[in-house]
Order: C-alpha cells, then sequence, then structure tokens
C-alpha cells in the first residue's frame, strides 16, 4: 500500500524508524504563485530517497528551500531532530556540516584543483593544518573511485563522470550524515550513470549515509533507491516502493512508472520484482 496521498505524512511504515528530515506543511511561493503547498515529507536513516515528478513542479525548489537557499513562507522543516529556525549561529553552522550536497552540474570551481575544491568545505568550517586536509582529501578522492592523480587536476580536464565523483567528494568532504544529489546521473552514459548509481550505493552501505537524490532516471530509481516519493499537486503525492508507484492512481504516475521507457527496466507485475537497495529498512 502506498505510505500516504495528500494527507499527514506519519505513515506506518515509518513508524519506529529514525527520521532524519521532516518537512511538515511548507509552503513555498514567488509572487503570486504557490510552488509548494503545505507539502509533507519525511526521509529516514541509512534510506536512499528518490525525488521524482514532472519538470518544473519544484523539486529543486524543495531542496533549496531544505538548504536554506530558498525562503518558505510556513512550515517546519527539522533535520536530525533540529529546525534551523531555533538554532543560533554556531549550531546552524555544525548542522550545515552534517549536509553534503551535489548540484546539478557538478558545480565544481573551475580555477581549484580536485583536492582544493574538495578542501573548500574544510576551510570554511574546520581549522585544520594543510598536511592533514590534503590527507583528508586523498581519502575522499580514493573514496569515490578517483586516480590519485586527479587531485591535482582541474574540472576542466576531467570527463563528466570524473566531475561527477569528484563533486561528490567534495560533498563528502565533511563526512555529513545526509547527502542532497540533485540529478547525479544526467549527463551522464548509461554505463557512467549504472557505476555512479553502484558508488552511491556503495557509500551508503559503508558510511552509512543517508541521501535524498533528485532524479529523472528511472535505472537509478529502480537500481538504488529504496523508497520514492513523486511531487505533484504542489505536494508529495505517493511515496513508498516501485510497487506502490504502479499501484498508485495518478495518469503521470501511470506514465512515468509504466510508460514505454520503463517498461523496459521496470517489471510490471507488481510483487514479483525485487531490485531496491534494502538500507535501512
Ligand atoms: N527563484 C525563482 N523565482 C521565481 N520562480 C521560480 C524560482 N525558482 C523556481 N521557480 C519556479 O518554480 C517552479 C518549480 O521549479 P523547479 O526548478 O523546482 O522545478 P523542478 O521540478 O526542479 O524541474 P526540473 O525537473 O525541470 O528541474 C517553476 O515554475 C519555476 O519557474
Amino acid at each position: 500500500m502506498a505510505d500516504r496521498v495528500n494527507e499527514q505524512p506519519i505513515d506506518s511504515e515509518g513508524q519506529g524508524r529514525d527520521v532524519v528530515l521532516s518537512a511538515r506543511d511548507v509552503t513555498v511561493g514567488f509572487g503570486s504563485k504557490v510552488v509548494l503547498d503545505k507539502l509533507n515529507l519525511d526521509i529516514y536513516r541509512g534510506e536512499i530517497l528518490g525525488f521524482v515528478g514532472a519538470s518544473g513542479t519544484g523539486k529543486s525548489v524543495l531542496m533549496r528551500t531544505v538548504l536554506r537557499l530558498l525562503p518558505r513562507r510556513s512550515g517546519t522543516i527539522k533535520i536530525l531532530g533540529q529546525d534551523f529556525d531555533e538554532l543560533n549561529e554556531p549550531q546552524r553552522n555544525a548542522l550545515d556540516m552534517r549536509l553534503g550536497v551535489l548540484f546539478q552540474q557538478g558545480a565544481l570551481f573551475s580555477s581549484l584543483t580536485v583536492k582544493e575544491n574538495i578542501q573548500v568545505p574544510m576551510r570554511e568550517y574546520l581549522d585544520l593544518p594543510r598536511s592533514l586536509m590534503d590527507e583528508l582529501a586523498h581519502l575522499k578522492i580514493r573514496m569515490v573511485g578517483l586516480a590519485a592523480d586527479a587531485a591535482d587536476k582541474y574540472p576542466s580536464e576531467l570527463s563528466g563522470g570524473m566531475i561527477k565523483r569528484a563533486a561528490l567528494a567534495r560533498a563528502l568532504a565533511l563526512d555529513p550524515d545526509l547527502v542532497f544529489l540533485d540529478e547525479p546521473t544526467s549527463g551522464l552514459d548509461p554505463i557512467g550513470a549504472a557505476e555512479f548509481d553502484e558508488l552511491i550505493a556503495n557509500l551508503r552501505d559503508s558510511l552509512g549515509l543517508t541521501v535524498y537524490m533528485v532524479t529523472h532516471d528511472l535505472d537509478s530509481l529502480f537500481s538504488v533507491c529504496d523508497r520514492i516519493a513523486v511531487l505533484g499537486k504542489k505536494r508529495v503525492m505517493v511515496e513508498g516502493t516501485i510497487d506502490d508507484m504502479l499501484a498508485y492512481d495518478d495518469p503521470w504516475v501511470q506514465a512515468y512508472f509504466r510508460g514505454k521507457r520503463a517498461r523496459s527496466i521496470v517489471p510490471q507485475n507488481n510483487g514479483a520484482r525485487h531490485g531496491n537497495g534494502s538500507g535501512g529498512k
């Protein structure tokens, strides 16, 4: 059964699980346009949540709102049990350090090497000797599967896949609990995308990360996401497993999860499938 539909977010599946991010009645708009209207969402510790929705529904707006890059009109957002609005500056910084973000285009600084890019958050939040920062940067580079010599390369010298990995290494720089990935596999070829998905799943398993992933990539949704949340009608319309999506009666959800492309990836008979990761459950 789908977890919930346009209503209060406490679902039976989530009972007793550690909520890492909770959004309640979040409303965001621009001028007279309301993009998100009383949206509710929970993300549980250790899961990879895939966040989907038609273009322009507000996926990026929600991520940016959660990260406090956009203001909200009302509602509360708690991350790791804490509401930023109730924290003082040092507490906010401490909470920020527990979040890692990979923006859509990788968003590396072009004038900095990979190593220097990874060290940006370290410089911003920590006061570490250079030798230790170098050691940490090399560790992150290995962690994301880049060769050691990538450390001294500039983004312009990297392939698309390497840029994504470098950006992921930077997102992991401060050993975050929760990682936000905005369309991490966009622009990658299918093999590169599958490898990146596998990397994310492995890092989740080895580091105990919680992952919030905005994606249009059905392969990612099917292969690594534990749960999926669909944004539509200004809210999280439905959230749950692939089977929940297949069973949910909405034209967009049906077209997306039962469309031609989906049929080549997602078994269409409910219950006979299993491809989702199982971490965090
Ligand atoms: N800063 C802004 N000012 C005004 N409107 C904005 C702003 N940011 C986003 N919007 C509007 O909010 C809506 C949702 O945009 P958003 O980028 O979140 O969509 P999305 O679901 O991420 O789409 P896509 O899948 O195409 O990336 C759009 O109509 C967009 O024009």
